[in-house]
């Protein structure tokens, strides 16, 4: 018999029972039940909005319920704050990185729990814990570095070593992947495997269904801030999965356009990173054409978009329509007719204090410009439209951007990229913490923009993603492109094979 087996029969290690949560004009959580086992893994879906996060931050002591009530081990407790969650054996790894930047890694790791000899902190076991538990992770970073010296995969590999060695019972993962790795995902399932043999319970929020169906053994489906239903995983077909989260089906899920590639939009030429971490990369895009970037995280993928977007200073040329672009500044790459959504949203794309309405118009108005005269009535209109029309789910467009949900703010950044009617879309991870149901909405936009004319490129981790999207994939190895593939021979074996070692292997079979 499983451990999960065992679980089920067993009083749960935690019980949510009609979980209520209001925010000013919306109702997070309807009313929510939920239960998770020890020694089961239990993931957490729905779309963007539907009150996942709200139900982790409760149970992780980081929002209170305004009805409700919470059990641990059966008994009703009232988890005040995450300290309090510790107590209690429940530690969450969300996207916000809490870790101390001027801190080194060790100290991150073992920060609340210090071994102490004779009266005082014994650092060279403290430095010891720290690299046993990377070392299971199979980080090797040394454990004396200030954590704000590592890039974000790093420090959210530092956060997830100090909730995996904190002892946990429940270890709550919000979107925790979404900004690692492949190799690094990886790991971190099988850890999540592992913790579950050991009898943790883990509690696990993605919006990638492989991730699911790998290591989950059930989902429980909010919709709106009400409980759908929980299913077994993995025998619940994907399709009736979906159906429970977004209300229907969703038929053509990547969508499809007539073709019709027209005259060049995008030449780029000799195009470096000023970082070195892309070497000379030229190709051209057409318009009507969705060229997709493949590539591991290093490889050179995300210096391309950054350079084509002016976030990153780079050299060579690019031209659009047959202008020449100045590089590195990212207002002159707009106006040359090149929108860019770039993949760390929070950091560089957001007007964090901001409203929906401004974060919505705040590219337009510098498209527009126009000596800054836009008359408001028409603006609001653009915006509700916007709203509309992306499927944003806010209560009000005054609405400051960082209360909404991560999905929410995604769709924010793409639909007044979009709007802009730029000749040239350049999109690095454009569907990061989508949901399936609004993933799909985006993919059907990407096609509008392609069949109106514009050239798009998407770089995306997601190979299932660029599959479905592109008509030809470049792909990055090493900081260059080392194959392009069109019709037939594009598949996840191939780019697959590219990406990790710069060559295709002698049995996919390419058409020349
Ligand atoms: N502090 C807050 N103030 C106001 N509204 C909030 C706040 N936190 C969340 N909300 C709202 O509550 C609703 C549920 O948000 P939540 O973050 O729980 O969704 P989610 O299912 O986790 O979405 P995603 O998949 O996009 O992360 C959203 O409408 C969101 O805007």
């Amino acid at each position: 018999m499983s451990v999960h087996d065992d679980a089920v029969r067993t009083t749960p290690l935690v019980e949510v029972v009609g979980a209520v949560r209001r925010y000013p004009g919306v109702v997070a959580l309807r009313g929510v039940d939920l239960t998770i086992h020890a020694g089961e893994v239990l993931s957490l879906t729905g779309e963007n909005g539907s009150g996942k996060s709200t139900l982790a931050k409760i149970i992780g002591g980081v929002e209170q319920p305004d009805e409700g009530r919470i059990l641990v081990d059966g008994r009703q407790t009232v988890i005040t704050d995450p300290s309090a969650a510790r107590d209690l054996g429940i530690v969450m790894i969300s996207q916000e990185l809490t870790l101390a930047p001027s801190l080194t890694v060790a100290e991150n790791i073992m920060m609340g729990r210090l071994p102490r000899r004779g009266g005082r902190v014994d650092w060279s076991s403290a430095r010891r814990q720290a690299r046993e538990v990377l070392d299971q992770l199979d980080v090797h970073i040394s454990v004396d570095v200030p954590v704000r010296e590592l890039s974000v995969e790093l420090q959210q590999e530092v956060e997830i070593a100090r909730a995996i060695s904190s002892q946990a019972r429940l270890l709550i993962l919000d979107e925790a992947t979404s900004s690692l790795s492949e190799a690094a995902t990886d790991r971190l399932l099988e850890l999540v495997r592992l913790q579950a043999q050991r009898g943790v319970a883990v509690l696990m929020i993605s919006h990638r269904m492989p991730e699911l169906y790998s290591t989950a053994q059930r989902a429980t489906v909010l919709r709106d801030g009400t409980l759908v239903g929980s299913v077994p995983l993995p025998s619940t077909p994907e399709a009736q999965l979906v159906r429970m989260m977004v209300g229907r089906d969703l038929g053509d899920y990547y969508g499809s356009r007539e073709v019709t590639i027209g005259e060049t939009v995008l030449e780029v030429d000799g195009l470096v990173s000023a970082d070195g971490e892309m070497s000379p990369t030229s190709f051209t895009v057409s318009a009507g054409e969705v060229l997709g970037v493949a590539g591991l995280v290093g490889s050179g993928k995300a210096q391309l978009a950054m350079s084509l977007g002016g976030a990153i200073p780079a050299s060579g040329t690019v031209r659009v329509r047959g202008k020449d672009v100045a590089l590195g500044d990212p207002r002159r790459v707009i106006a040359a007719g090149i929108g860019y959504v770039p993949d760390d949203r929070r950091k560089s794309a957001l007007l964090p204090v901001r409203s929906v309405s401004d974060n919505l118009s705040v590219s337009w108005l510098r498209r527009l410009g126009r000596g800054g005269i836009i008359r408001t009535s028409v603006e609001r209109r653009r915006v509700k439209d916007a709203i509309e029309r992306y499927g944003v789910k806010t209560s009000s467009p005054g609405k400051r951007i960082t209360l909404l949900s991560g999905g929410n703010q995604q769709k924010v950044i793409l639909g007044r990229t979009f709007a802009l009617g730029c000749d040239v879309y350049v999109l690095s991870e454009p569907t990061r913490g989508v949901d399936v149901g609004s993933k799909s909405a985006i993919y059907a936009m990407l096609h509008e923009l392609a069949s109106s004319g514009a050239a798009v490129i998407v770089v995306s981790s997601e190979l299932p993603e660029l599959i479905g999207l592109s008509d030809r994939i470049l792909v990055f190895f090493r900081g260059s492109v080392c194959g392009e593939l069109t019709g037939d021979d594009i598949s996840e074996q191939t780019i697959g094979d590219l990406a990790v070692s710069g060559r295709v292997h002698a049995n996919d079979v390419l058409n020349s």
